[in-house]
């Protein structure tokens, strides 16, 4: 590409950028054309670049995951060169990119091809990924056959990934600076899709038996109805093909999104014959191809009761023993905040009252919240209160060992007589994870447990097992809290994000700009006040001094597409979109309604401030 025909591509576009035509048709490659006609027709604007940006994508999914050998070989074979490799999935939205040097880091971070962005041609215009998603064949873009004028630096060559069935699964594109562009990029491109297209069939096969044999087995020993669904496939026993439609539908629709890491779990349905409760295995666990789902007919009449308080869900008590607290008693203001950790959200200090009321009376409760909403920091909160001069003791479940303390624990509770045993709370962290051994343990504990003990099993999960010994150990328990994410609490995000900083950079006394705290509390954060911790700390590393501001907060919190700082004005109008979408528990109608806004006004604003999930 010489610098002649290059300045003859130059004005070739800016002509078509204009006039909507081609005047030069020799100069410029008709599948270019083609491309650049349907970047117009789509919108794209020919000067700055706004790409939708999702953080919540599933970045670990069965495509990253097997592209990820060859990426890594790749990435080694080209390290030190100006050259980077992306995937994306088969909608253009970047799952991953590895550079080979710094610099080029830095510019392709300005034009946000970085994982999360779309670049699908319908937002990005002619590019190597978006082009060849369009047209499912190798496409090579080279500086000005870029539509947008940011794109025009660089060079790049996207070659589409097919799974096993055929389909498209993805876009393997390597870019470069324009001027460093070679043929030797279409060539590393299609090497690579086809590749990464070898192992998906090697490992999807191997997964599809898998779910396959699952299927097989749970047939074998179940009674009534199973289905097993992979992306592809639906497979179903004879009782299950009798379920009425509808049902069929509500059952296999749990199959959608799980995500990796999924370990089995139950869930409630009403079917058209009445209560039911479905047993779902992902396969292979932690990484699923599919999940197999036995449907049985429920008998336990455990229910969620309806919300009182509509952030603080209590599961409906058993007759609660007759038992006098000989401890510090409730109080007003049971629902102020809890000493010494941050939070003044409705649901915390609901969840807050919960408690203090369970342990004044030593009520035995289990504890339910996601991973890392601070469960376990909240009860030890809750016991410093209420039970300052009683012993605490925690027990991990997940420990091997946890059965045995418990045991110990029992043994102690029934020794000595009623009354002169000395008041303890017991807190079991993952209780969920006790085996038969332990869920034994704790049925003993609570069989003998004085009334000056406070037994609470943390759960981290919404919901409490429904089989297994545990699950029935748990449904005995006296009441239940639960501690609502973070997504649920976005007024707790500051306050959270000011409490951890002080604690993790005691000497610096650093905050926020309001700018990085908006970006913060719009955030999904599925691991809750641990990823927050998490994201602070590395925050931390790369500002080593003054606030931490959106540039260093981790990729996934780029907004719009850049790293722009929001206009105080801009910052308020996501603080109040944030806010309707809790209040409306992520219902994007009802939202908008609240905010006297249309529809389609709310979805603009959602997209330009990057917020994908909040409040559900
Ligand atoms: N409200 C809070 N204020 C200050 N720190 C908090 C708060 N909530 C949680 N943390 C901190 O966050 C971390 C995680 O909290 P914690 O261990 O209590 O979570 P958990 O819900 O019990 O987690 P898991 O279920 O994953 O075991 C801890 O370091 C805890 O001190």
């Amino acid at each position: 590409m010489n610098g002649r025909s290059r300045s003859a591509l130059d004005r070739a576009r800016e002509y078509f950028v204009d006039r909507g035509s081609v005047n030069a048709r020799g100069v410029v490659r008709p599948e270019i054309v083609d491309s650049w006609e349907r970047s117009r027709n789509a919108g794209v604007d020919a000067t700055r670049l706004a790409l939708p940006y999702e953080p919540d994508l599933d970045f670990d999914g069965s495509l990253t995951h097997c592209a990820r050998p060859v990426l890594d070989d790749l990435a080694e074979r080209l390290s030190g060169m100006s050259v980077a490799v992306v995937l994306t999935d088969a909608d253009g939205r970047v799952l991953e990119r590895r550079v080979g040097e710094g610099e080029l880091q830095r510019r392709l971070d300005e034009i946000s091809l970085a994982p999360g962005f779309s670049y699908a041609e319908e937002f990005a215009g002619t590019n190597g990924v978006g082009t060849s998603l369009e047209g499912a064949t190798p496409a090579l873009v080279v500086g000005a056959e870029h539509f947008s004028e940011r794109l025009q630096a660089f060079a790049c060559a996207g070659a589409p990934v097919r799974g096993p069935d055929g389909a498209l699964a993805g876009i393997l594109d390597v870019t470069c600076l324009r001027a460093e562009a070679n043929d030797l990029m279409r060539f590393l491109a299609q090497q690579a899709a086809t590749d990464i297209e070898d192992v998906l069939r090697e490992r999807g096969g191997a997964g599809v038996r898998r779910v396959m044999a699952a299927f097989r087995a749970t047939c074998a020993r179940a009674r009534g109805p199973v289905l097993a669904v992979t992306e592809d496939i639906v497979m179903a026993n004879r009782a299950a093909r009798a379920l009425p439609a509808g049902d069929q539908d509500q059952v296999t629709m749990r199959a959608i999104d799980v995500g990796t890491g999924a370990r089995p779990w139950q869930e409630r349905v009403l079917l058209a014959d009445g209560p039911a409760r479905l047993m779902i295995t992902p396969v292979p666990t932690g990484r699923p191809v599919g999940v197999v789902i036995e449907v049985v007919p429920s008998r336990s009449n455990l229910r969620l009761a309806g919300r009182e308080e509509p952030l603080h869900r209590v599961l409906p008590a058993p007759p609660a023993p007759a038992r006098s607290s000989a401890l510090p008693g409730a109080g007003p203001g049971l629902d102020r905040p809890l000493a010494g950790l941050a939070g003044d959200s409705r649901a915390w200090r609901a969840a807050a009252r919960a408690l203090r009321t369970a342990a004044s009376a030593a009520r035995s409760t289990v504890v339910l919240g996601e991973p890392g909403t601070g469960k376990a920091a909240a009860v030890r909160a809750v016991h410093g209160e209420m039970r300052p001069t009683a012993r605490w003791v925690t027990v991990d479940g997940s420990d091997p060992e946890a059965a045995v303390v418990l045991a110990g624990y029992a043994s102690e509770a029934s020794a000595s007589p009623q009354g002169s045993r000395s008041a303890a709370t017991v807190a079991i962290r993952h209780a969920e994870a006790l085996d038969a051994a332990g869920a034994g343990a704790l049925t003993a504990l609570l069989e003998e447990v004085p009334p000056t003990w406070w037994v609470v099993g943390l759960v981290t999960a919404e919901r409490t097992p429904e089989h297994g010994q545990i699950g029935e150990v748990l449904a005995g328990f006296a009441t239940s809290v639960l501690i609502d994410p973070l997504r649920r609490r976005p007024d707790d995000i500051p306050l959270l994000a000011t409490a951890l900083l002080a604690r993790l950079a005691p000497a610096r006394r650093a905050g926020c700009t309001p700018e990085a705290a908006a970006l913060l509390a719009g955030a999904r954060w599925p691991g809750n006040v641990t990823q927050l911790a998490d994201v602070l700390r590395r925050a931390l590393a790369a500002r080593p001094a003054g606030d931490i501001t959106p540039a260093d907060l981790p990729g996934e919190f780029a907004v719009s597409g850049t790293r722009r700082r929001l206009t105080p004005l801009e910052a308020a109008e996501r603080d109040l979109i944030v806010s309707a979408l809790v209040e409306a528990n992520g219902n994007r109608s009802q939202a908008a309604a609240a905010l006297g806004i249309g529809r389609a006004t709310l979805y603009r604003r959602l997209r330009a401030f990057g917020i994908t999930d909040v409040g559900r």
